[in-house]
């Protein structure tokens, strides 16, 4: 491993201080940046494989998240893919001799929930093939958008086993059960358009121009409180998560400690004096 990027791994944020680095990105399997605005940006760089996800890839996106979710100058991220994939499913050939007793004893791909617990919101930007796991890490992040040549699919029937990554959950409460079973049990891919009507995805943009607009998106997000930011995923987080009484007592006790933030004051004090709002980030 090479010293930047054990620096990286000891101290996430020790390189995300720099204001750009593109091309001194350490990661094997990903290439992050610091863009404008306070957005991060990440894209999955596993061109020959179409972004699978090993295990490799994980822990650089992993490590990627947490440094930019430490690193007070960002304030939304974004993940993206290719133009051809967005990650084509869990690294098959990687997982192909695995034997059941070593999935359960290690438990086998629960570190992806990570990527949930990630505070900062994070905008999914699918173009092409987002299959099985990559399916399954789009629906992790918060916001997610397509190009027109998204293609969304649990096609891991086709392969003996079924969505291992949160899919039969996820895909269930986004798109309903019976499109999410027919999905599930034939392993068919649904396109973008089909995707926005359905909810899985908020926005369809041309391919060659999602990036741009998810990280338009992103800017428009970190322009807002930080802290209030997060308290506004979390609320809505546990709409996707709980029941609806728990759901709205959650949202109440959350909404009255906005109130214990300087951001609240100077929100509502900013809308009276008719000016800008100046965010402090307390
Ligand atoms: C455990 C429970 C959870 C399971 C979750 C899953 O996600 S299961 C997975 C669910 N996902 C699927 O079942 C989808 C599997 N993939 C496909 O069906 C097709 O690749 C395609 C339709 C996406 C694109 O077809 P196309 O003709 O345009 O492209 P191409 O096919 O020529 O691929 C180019 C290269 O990428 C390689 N590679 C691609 N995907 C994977 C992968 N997941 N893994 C590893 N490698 C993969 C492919 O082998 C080839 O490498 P080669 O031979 O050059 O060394």
């Amino acid at each position: 491993m090479n010293i930047l990027k054990q620096l990286a791994l000891k101290r996430p944020s020790t390189l995300f201080t720099l204001r750009s680095f593109t091309s001194a990105s350490t990661y094997e399997n990903i290439l992050t940046d610091k863009k404008e605005g306070g957005v991060g940006f990440i894209q999955l760089n596993r061109p020959k494989a179409l972004n699978a996800l090993c295990d490799g890839l994980y822990k650089d996106l992993h490590s990627a998240l947490q440094s930019f979710d430490a690193d007070p100058e960002i304030g939304a991220i974004v993940i993206t893919g290719s133009e051809k994939a967005f990650a084509a499913g869990a690294d098959i050939k990687e997982m192909k001799d695995k034997e059941y007793p070593q999935t359960y004893l290690i438990d086998m791909l629960s570190w992806w929930e990570n990527v949930g617990k990630t505070r900062k919101p994070i905008i999914g930007a699918v173009n092409g093939y987002a299959l099985g796991g990559g399916c399954e890490l789009a629906m992790m992040c918060d916001i997610l958008i397509a190009g027109k040549n998204a293609k969304f699919g649990q096609p891991e029937i086709n392969l003996g086993t079924i969505p291992g990554m949160g899919g039969s959950q996820r895909l269930t409460r986004a798109i309903g059960k019976s499109r999410a079973m027919e999905m599930i049990l034939t392993g068919e891919m649904m396109d973008a358009e089909e995707a926005a009507s359905r909810g899985l995805v908020s926005r369809v943009h041309p391919t060659e121009s999602l990036v741009e607009e998810a990280l338009k998106m992103g800017r428009k997000i970190a322009a807002q409180s930080r802290p209030i930011t997060i308290m506004a995923k979390d609320v809505v987080n546990q709409a996707f998560e709980t029941g609806l009484q728990d759901g709205l007592k959650f949202e109440r006790r959350v909404f009255h400690s906005t109130f214990a933030t300087n951001d609240r004051r100077e929100g509502m004090a900013a809308f009276a004096e008719k000016r800008k709002a100046n965010w402090t980030q307390n």
